[in-house]
């Protein structure tokens, strides 16, 4: 049962998210894309399909290259190069992790040396890396060190934290905010944009919240926030995890991007299809 990586539905995949979603970045081999259960073979393979199939269609390809081995992340990041992707993120090691903010910015530095052309961000998960230094610790004069160093993507709920990285913003990084159920509060904090798993599916809805916040209708992107958290929250009653995440992902665009791999067990389809029951009526879809 190692359930295999299916690349041929991920042409299919970027039609969905461009002409039902309104989604025309993506972060490849995320957390999401389960990337630390994949060798790294797989997610080059992954990486060189998404560029190809996105190709015209998609603006921006983002490839996640983080790894335990310093030398597999380097190998991807080069490998992201030749691929033709338009930048790569990092998450901190987990098993053993950095002791302190300046050793994971020295193993980001190691990195982002073997691609100094590709826009460069950290990306910020401590729910799921289990390692809790500050955000803004890391990016304290990760600029000398890496010139390609562009921003952030914070998968965190610190909205201190956040903020500070946000007002240290030398003029040239961008932020990538990843709790979707709050994502207006770090909009509010100068977030740039949003990169979350319930996108895959709410990317018209996240579309229109951004709209309405550039609009300044600040009660329109409140009513499609509370909508989103509303849909949330009842997955998170029903049991919200990856599992779900991508179950929801095969009952809402009709693909078969099939089960998590282990150690990750599938979800229950019927809580899932409730999930998307309750997606429907939430945001007034008949
Ligand atoms: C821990 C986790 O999976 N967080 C998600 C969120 O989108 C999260 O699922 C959502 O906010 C619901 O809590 C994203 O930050 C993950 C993500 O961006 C990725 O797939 O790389």
């Amino acid at each position: 049962m190692s359930r295999e990586v299916n690349l041929s539905v991920i042409g299919q995949y970027v039609d969905y998210l461009v002409l039902k979603q309104g989604v025309r970045k993506v972060f490849v081999n995320g957390t999401t894309g389960e990337s630390v259960s994949l060798s790294v073979e797989e997610r080059k393979q992954l990486v060189e399909e998404w560029c190809q199939k996105g190709k015209g269609k998609l603006e921006e390809v983002i490839v996640h290259v983080g790894c335990s081995s310093l030398k597999d992340c380097q190998e991807l990041a080069r490998h992201a190069v030749k691929a033709g992707a338009d930048g790569i993120a990092v998450i901190s090691p987990s098993f053993f992790k950095p002791p302190n903010a300046a050793a994971l910015r020295m193993f980001l530095q190691e990195v982002a040396a073997v691609a100094p052309a590709l826009p460069f961000y950290y990306y910020h998960i401590p729910s799921m890396t289990g390692v809790h230094l500050l955000a803004s610790d890391v990016l304290e004069g990760i600029d000398e060190m890496i010139p390609s160093f562009r921003g952030l993507k914070f998968s965190g709920s610190d909205l201190l934290d956040f903020g500070q990285c946000i007002s240290c913003n030398p003029g040239h990084w961008t932020y990538l905010y990843g709790m979707d159920e709050q994502l207006l509060a770090a909009l509010a904090m100068g977030a740039d944009g949003a990169v979350g798993s319930t996108y895959n599916y709410m990317g018209s809805t996240v579309n229109r919240l951004l709209a309405a916040l550039d609009k300044g209708d600040l009660a329109q992107a409140r009513t499609l926030q509370f909508q989103m958290q509303e849909i949330i929250l009842f997955a998170m009653k029903n049991g919200f995890s990856l599992a779900m995440n991508k179950q929801m992902m095969c009952e809402l665009s009709g693909l078969p991007l099939g089960p998590p791999r282990l150690p990750l067990l599938p979800c229950d389809v019927a809580k899932a299809q409730a999930v998307a029951q309750k997606l429907h009526s939430a945001l007034g879809h008949q």
